[in-house]
Parts: C-alpha cells; structure tokens; sequence
C-alpha cells in the first residue's frame, strides 16, 4: 500500500507528511543541478556529516556533476542529540572519517558541506570551525532543512537549502530520533506523545 509519503504506508509515530518522496526528490534534484553550475570547473570536495545527511547526501551527489570523473566525497561523524532527546546537548562530538590526513585533504580545497538539518546551528558552527582550521579555501554549506526558528548560533550563512522546516521534531529521509526512522523515505513529524513518554 503506498502511504502518504510514497513510502510503505505511513508510519504510526507519524502526526504528519512534511515533505513526500516526490517533493524531495524534485528539489533535491533542483539544489544539485544548481550546485553544479555555480562550481563548474572548481573540482569541490563534498563533505557530509553523518549520520543525519546519508540520503540527501547521496541523492545530491548524483545531480552533482561539475567534473567529468565526478566529485570527491569525505564524511565527518558530528553527534549533538544522543539518545532519545530533542534537545542539542551543545557540546558537538566531532570526528573525521576515513583515516586520511584532513589538513592534506581540505587544506585549498572548495568544500560543499551537506547536513541534513541545521536546528540550533551547534553542530554547523563546530563543523565550519574544524574545516576553516583545516584551511578550507571556501565552506559552501547544502542543507535539507533550515529550521532557522530554532537557531541560537548566529549569521549562519547557508548556501543552499532543501526546505525551511517548522518548529517541529521531524524524522526520516535520514533523521532519527533514538535511532529510530532514518530510513523512511519521506520526512514527517514525530508525534508529540512519542517524546513526551520516552
Ligand atoms: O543544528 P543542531 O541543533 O546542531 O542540529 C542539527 C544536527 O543534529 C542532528 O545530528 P545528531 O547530532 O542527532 O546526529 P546524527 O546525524 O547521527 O543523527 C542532525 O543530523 C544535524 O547534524
Ligand atoms: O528535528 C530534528 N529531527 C531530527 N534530528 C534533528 N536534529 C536537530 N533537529 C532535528
Ligand atoms: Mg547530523
């Protein structure tokens, strides 16, 4: 049965579709073809932070070709909400991935950094930190979701952005809550009662 999302029908803890299969991938093919006219010729590395961005990560990277071989990939592991909360604990645990030198893979490069979801700017802010530190030559930053009514960190700039999100707990199409509905293919809201008694 195909559910509201255009998923497997439509999960229990669902209040309700924020944005369907369709409606993502629509605009997520939109950023990625804009994304790659404004880096023609500049060889970008694309740097997701997981484990929230794995899908927008990969379904923009497909749209993103301004390279005949393609672009380069790097991942960052950043972790804010731990366990079953919905509160940034403030204090970002950060970690690069894949074992390589990061100044000698960031170091002049023009690096698109993709989130999932910027809420209170925490993790973004932790992460544009560790890249400038790094020696970046520019941070372009790709997010799913803006949830700007929610940011304490301020002047963020985001360079592109899939949707701006209500004030609302969201899961799916990557994001969890306790580990929980990442892999949904759309994005919905989580009901309060799921939260309120866990
Ligand atoms: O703007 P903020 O308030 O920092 O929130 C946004 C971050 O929170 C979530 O990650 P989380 O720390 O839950 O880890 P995850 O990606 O593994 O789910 C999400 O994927 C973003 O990275
Ligand atoms: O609304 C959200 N959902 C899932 N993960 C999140 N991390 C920050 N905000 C959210
Ligand atoms: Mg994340």
């Amino acid at each position: 049965m195909e559910g509201k999302g255009g998923g497997n029908g439509l999960n229990k803890d669902v209040a309700d579709v924020l944005y369907s299969r369709d409606a993502i991938s629509k605009r997520v093919s939109a950023l990625g073809k804009e994304i790659a006219e404004d880096f023609k010729g500049k060889r970008p590395l694309i740097v997701g932070i997981l484990k929230g961005c794995f899908m927008f990560f990969s379904d923009l990277c497909k749209e993103i070709d301004p390279v005949p071989d393609g672009c380069e990939v790097h991942f960052a592991k950043a972790r804010s909400y731990e366990g079953n909360t919905c509160e940034s604990n403030q204090s970002v645990k950060l970690t690069f991935l894949g074992g390589e030198d990061e100044g000698e893979l960031i170091r002049g490069r023009h690096v698109v950094l993709v989130e999932d979801i910027v809420d209170t700017g925490n993790t973004l802010k932790a992460m544009l930190g560790a890249l400038k530190g790094l020696g970046a030559k520019s941070v372009t930053v790709a997010t799913f979701l803006d949830k700007k009514c929610r940011r304490t960190v301020p002047d963020l700039e985001l360079g592109y952005v899939g949707f701006e999100c209500p004030d609302a707990f969201v899961i799916g199409y990557g994001m969890d809550y306790g580990e929980k509905y990442r892999t949904l293919p759309y994005v919905g809201v989580l009901k309060e009662d799921v939260y309120q008694t866990s």
